[in-house]
């Protein structure tokens, strides 16, 4: 039987990435486009504050997804704030940010959470792909993706074909652990 997930998220490149890897699973994504106010905090601090608020506002299960870009070299950041340093300094400004630094190694990190509901704590799934800041290479509409060389590729996430970018982006393996615990849920 085809199972159905609520996923509230304002980004629709996330979205359509949700959606291909979800249908192989049998699992159909309703989308809301609520951007949920994030705290201050650690990764999974900000995953599972997002997914509680989420829950109140819908009423009732859903899935809420958060990604984090740590830099090796800065001791992790900027991590869950990836999408301010992105709007006021871009892909330039990532890049320049690892100057006279020895590593440009970074770690995609996707974290899904998923609530029963309102007043119910969000189970947090976490998937973590491995790469390094390099110049913009490739179509720019989707975040950082042009300037995240995955390990072992040659290519950023925006040369990749969507396709293959799905198999082994941080998406793909948060998504697999949150598909797993699903599979342990009554339908
Ligand atoms: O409503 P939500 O789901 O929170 O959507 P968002 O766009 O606010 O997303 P985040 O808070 O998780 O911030 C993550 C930032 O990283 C970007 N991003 C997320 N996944 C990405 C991916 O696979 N490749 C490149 N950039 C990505 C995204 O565009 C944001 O700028
Ligand atoms: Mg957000």
């Amino acid at each position: 039987m085809t199972r159905k997930l609520v996923f509230i998220t304002g980004n629709k490149n996330k979205l359509v990435e949700v959606q291909a890897i979800l249908a192989k699973f049998d699992i159909e994504v309703e989308a809301r486009a609520l951007d949920i106010p994030e705290i201050q905090g650690t990764t999974l601090e900000v995953s599972a504050d997002k997914c509680r608020r989420a829950a109140e506002l819908v009423g009732g299960p859903c899935i809420t997804e958060d990604t984090a870009l740590a830099f090796h070299a800065l001791g992790g950041l900027p991590g869950p704030y990836i999408k301010d340093f992105m709007k006021t300094i871009g892909h330039s400004g990532l890049n320049a940010m690892l100057t006279g630094f020895p590593t440009k190694g970074a770690t995609a990190i996707c974290t899904f959470a998923y609530s029963a509901g309102p007043g119910e704590t969000p189970q947090l799934f976490v998937g973590e792909t491995e790469g390094e800041i390099v110049p913009v290479r490739g179509p720019t509409h989707f975040g950082w993706d042009a300037v995240f060389q995955a390990a072992g590729t040659g290519q950023t996430f925006a040369e990749m074909d969507p396709v293959f970018k799905n198999t082994i982006s941080h998406r793909f393996k948060a998504l697999t652990k949150l598909v797993d615990f699903l599979k342990t849920l009554p339908e």
